[in-house]
């Protein structure tokens, strides 16, 4: 678990993290979301001791990083991918940070293979693409078998399978009863990777709920064509719906889809189209963060 409490960080007099509380649980994704410069990075940071909160405090099942001795094996993160020394091979660089916290060989295998870069090893590391070194990166954050696990913009340079073998690595690592934590700016990313999502603005919480609970919020009515729009209407507001015409169309609030096909049947009238509208993610995203961009 992972405990964020009144967390304040300040870069001169810029205030990047604003008295930031919440918690990630085990067992499931947690998307961490916010537009550029929201404070995502610097809280990750501060969870792994890299800043000094100027208040608050950023705890890993309710110790600071710094206190525990062999912190690989407690939480795995990936920052910064481009962050390693080119010169090495993939292997050694692994090995060398398997040492230093006590960790052996096989595991550096076994980490290789888990990462898809078994077959690359001995390359270096300059020769790499961003995708490999992502890939790197999450071997690293996997070396210790740790029960929390944190990914900053993971997806970043990544093509389509890429993409689409991190957000399994993710879900299988919190069915396994992780707690995992995973930074994008993207939500429609977010959507299909996590199971609860905090988004932040300017450093301050703006959301911290289930993303089932997120996508209903921003439902927006039914679009329903029928072979008589007018009568349905009729016999829709009084069911208790609001009717609006588009067109040929009805837009229809208040009444799920399922109630609005029963009324229809009810009274004998064809429905061709039945489409629930939500807002896209993105606009969810935009809407719930707006006024919290930093460069508008
Ligand atoms: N070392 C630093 N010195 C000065 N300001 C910084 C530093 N690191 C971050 N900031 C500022 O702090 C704020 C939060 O940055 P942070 O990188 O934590 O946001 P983020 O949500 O991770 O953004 P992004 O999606 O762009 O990575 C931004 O305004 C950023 O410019």
């Amino acid at each position: 678990m992972i405990e964020i409490n009144a967390l304040t960080i300040r870069y001169g007099r810029a205030v990047a993290v604003d008295d930031l509380t919440f918690t990630v649980k085990p067992g499931k994704v947690t998307g961490f979301l916010g537009p550029n410069g929201a404070g995502k990075s610097s809280t990750m940071r501060a969870v792994l001791g890299l800043e000094t909160p100027h208040g608050g405090t950023a705890l890993i099942d309710g110790r600071p990083y710094t206190a525990y001795p062999r912190p690989l094996r407690q939480v795995g993160a990936l920052l910064d991918a481009g962050a390693v020394h080119g010169g090495r091979s993939a292997r050694a660089h692994v090995a060398c940070v398997a040492r230093s916290n006590g960790i052996g060989s096989r595991r550096v295998t076994e980490v290789l293979e888990l990462a898809g870069l078994a077959g690359v090893g001995s390359k270096r590391i300059a020769g790499f693409s961003l995708g490999m070194k992502q890939r790197l990166g999450i071997a690293v954050a996997l070396l210790g078998d740790p029960p929390v696990l944190m990914f900053d913009e993971p997806v970043n340079g990544l093509d389509p399978e890429g993409v689409r073998w991190i957000r399994e690595l993710m879900r299988a690592q919190a069915a396994e009863g992780r707690t995992v934590l995973v930074s994008s700016h993207l939500m429609g990313e977010m959507a299909v990777t996590a199971d609860h999502v905090v988004v932040v603005g300017r450093g301050r919480l703006i959301a911290d709920t289930t993303m089932t609970a997120l996508v209903e919020r921003f439902q927006r009515g039914v679009l329903v064509r029928a072979a008589e729009p007018e009568r349905l209407a009729r016999a829709l507001r009084a069911a208790g719906a609001t009717v609006a015409r588009e067109n040929d169309a009805l837009d229809v609030a208040e009444l799920d889809p399922a109630r609005i096909g029963e009324v229809a049947l009810a009274q004998g009238i064809a429905l061709r189209e039945l489409t629930p509208r939500g807002a896209s993610l993105e606009e969810a995203f935009m809407e719930l963060t707006e006024g919290s961009v930093e460069f508008r």
